[in-house]
């Protein structure tokens, strides 16, 4: 910590992104040296900590990695892999692996194809759950499958780690992702697997391949959309409404990718829950923009998971096809403009100030785009151009905005950060051999339980990173409720079905919370 201090002192007014390196390196050399210190520190001071080991740093070190790279941490499936990976899985050298974060890195954060440079985003995301969920980090395992890259820099680079070939299509590349999926369950059946930062076509189609064969979610997809219903149940009790209200919320998403179509997805499975209402007619609050604008049922070759959120043109009237961002918000005056873009920026100074007419005493912006640069505005720029009076949520982390005469315009971290450890232990702990919806809304709804009317009033949304650990009991104890209240609890270790059914919910809770690892050093001597 003196030597971190240091850096603090010596790299002052040096560029941000340099200074966060640093940092990072000097935990990721700690992480090498001395896993029970490294854990310790990064418990103590998740709250400065999470923005180096996670995002928005985790983004840099990627773009960086091959550079970075000093040691493997993890493992690596490669294409030329193919027939090996159930030999390479039984070598791997723990007993048991309880949590697996696996991408292909073709769609780190906002960043693009980063090739097998994307394994930091598995690393980081495993450290969130060894801090928040307690994850023993002798039993998470960090895995990159390298099907290739398209990225022609990597491509070029000679330092680059991974396969230099164009990635693996189709057939090809789903009987690698069926391969390493088959291998891991054989040996570790009561695994969990998170799929992360896959390109949009693959995210959904293996989440549709998999969820109901194995134990495996998908955090861009699911975890999203449950923080992101949090958050716009949040902007509802802000208002000083009564959450019924947010069937009749005007939202509008910008980003029809896997986070902007799971945030979409979920929200609607709430409306409709929340109105006794079918699907069909609760759409109509929702609204779409992809990178050609709105998206309505005149568009050509629109994509089929966009579809079913094409607007009618006859329902946004005065609006075309391919509407810009501003137009629509112009025309709208929605509650809630949610990005979900990977475009930083988008939010300009025209969106914002149009959001000024918004019909919500308390308008929302979500600028969730990651990292840092990718945010679709600034917290101080919202809160310049927008007005003092809206709540603020970034994906990535702002400081809180100075709004003078001592008033301060919250920020809050609206990233699934605050759901994927407790989905990942509360299923873990469960026992159930997948995860389904039940569990996943479960999930959302304690985070948006949370929080106080107080806190709300202050405009803040979710809890602070400092209390994660407790967080993650509680979405951890829901999902393990809603998976015993399906049935679909089989119990972990020695706590069996019947046990976990007879525990009430605070029992649950602490159960849930007993059974999270902590850094401490082990006697050399263990006592007879
Ligand atoms: N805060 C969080 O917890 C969280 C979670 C998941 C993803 N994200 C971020 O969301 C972003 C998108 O992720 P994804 O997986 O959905 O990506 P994606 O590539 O699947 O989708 C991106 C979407 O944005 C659209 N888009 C591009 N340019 C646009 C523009 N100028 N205007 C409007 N739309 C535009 C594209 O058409 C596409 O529909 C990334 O930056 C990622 O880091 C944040
Ligand atoms: O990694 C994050 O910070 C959130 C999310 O999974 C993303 O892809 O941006
Ligand atoms: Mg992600």
């Amino acid at each position: 910590m003196e030597s971190y201090g240091s850096l603090e002192k010596n790299t002052q007014g040096q560029p941000d992104g340099v200074v966060s390196l640093a940092k990072w390196r000097i935990l990721n050399r700690l992480h090498d040296r001395n896993e029970t210190l490294y854990y310790r520190v990064l418990i103590d001071n998740i709250e400065d900590f999470a923005p180096i080991i996670y995002t928005p740093t985790v983004g840099l070190v990627c773009q960086n990695y091959s550079g970075l790279f000093r040691r493997p941490r993890g493992m690596y499936f490669s294409a030329k892999d193919k027939g090996e990976m159930m030999s390479m899985i039984y070598n791997w050298p723990a007993q048991q692996v309880d949590m697996i974060v696996l991408t292909d890195g073709s769609r780190i954060l906002g960043l693009g194809d980063l090739g097998v440079q994307g394994i930091g985003i598995p690393i980081g995301k495993l450290d969130m759950y060894v801090a928040a969920a307690g994850f023993n980090p002798q039993r998470v395992l960090p895995v990159m499958l390298d099907v290739g890259t398209n990225n022609q820099k990597l491509l070029e680079d000679r330092l680059y780690l991974g396969l230099r070939q164009p990635r693996l299509e189709g057939e090809e590349y789903l009987s690698i992702v069926d391969e390493f999926m088959e291998a891991v369950f054989s040996r570790w059946p009561k695994a969990v697997v998170q799929f992360e930062d896959f390109q949009m076509k693959w995210a959904f189609e293996t989440l549709q391949r998999y969820r109901k064969r194995f134990c495996m979610f998908n955090d861009d997809i699911q975890g999203t959309a449950g923080v992101a219903l949090a958050g716009l149940l949040g902007t509802v009790r802000a208002q000083g409404r009564p959450l019924s209200d947010f069937v009749n919320q005007k939202i509008v998403v910008v980003g029809a990718g896997s986070a902007g179509l799971g945030v979409l997805n979920m929200a609607i499975q709430a409306v409709s829950r929340m109105s006794g209402d079918n699907e069909g007619t609760v759409k109509n609050q929702f609204f779409l923009l992809d990178k050609d604008g709105l998206i309505t049922k005149e568009r050509r070759n629109i994509d089929p998971a966009a579809a079913p959120f094409a607007k009618d043109l006859k329902d946004v009237e005065g609006l075309r096809e391919g509407a810009s961002l501003v137009e629509v918000v112009k025309k709208l005056k929605p509650h809630v403009l949610l990005g979900l873009s990977g475009v930083g920026g988008i939010f300009n100074e025209e969106v914002l100030k149009a959001m000024r007419e918004s019909d919500s005493t308390k308008p929302a912006i979500f600028a969730m785009s990651n990292p840092t640069m990718n945010a679709e505005c600034t917290a101080a720029d919202a809160f310049k151009h927008a007005g003092e009076n809206i709540v603020f949520a970034s994906g990535s982390p702002f400081k809180n905005v100075d709004l003078g005469n001592g008033k301060v315009g919250h920020v809050n971290q609206a990233n699934n950060m605050y759901l994927f450890p407790g989905i990942g232990l509360g299923t873990l702990l469960s026992g159930a051999r997948f995860i389904t919806d039940e569990m996943l809304q479960a999930a959302a709804e304690c985070l948006a339980s949370y929080i106080t009317d107080e806190e709300i009033q202050k405009g803040k949304l979710y809890p602070s990173v400092s209390s994660i650990r407790c967080i993650t009991a509680e979405v951890g104890a829901a999902v393990l409720r809603a998976a015993v209240a399906e049935g679909l609890a089989e119990g972990h270790g020695d706590v069996g079905p019947r046990e976990l059914n007879n525990m009430s919910k605070e029992e649950t809770v602490e159960y849930v919370s007993r059974s999270m690892w902590f850094p401490v050093y082990s006697p050399l001597v263990h006592e007879k």
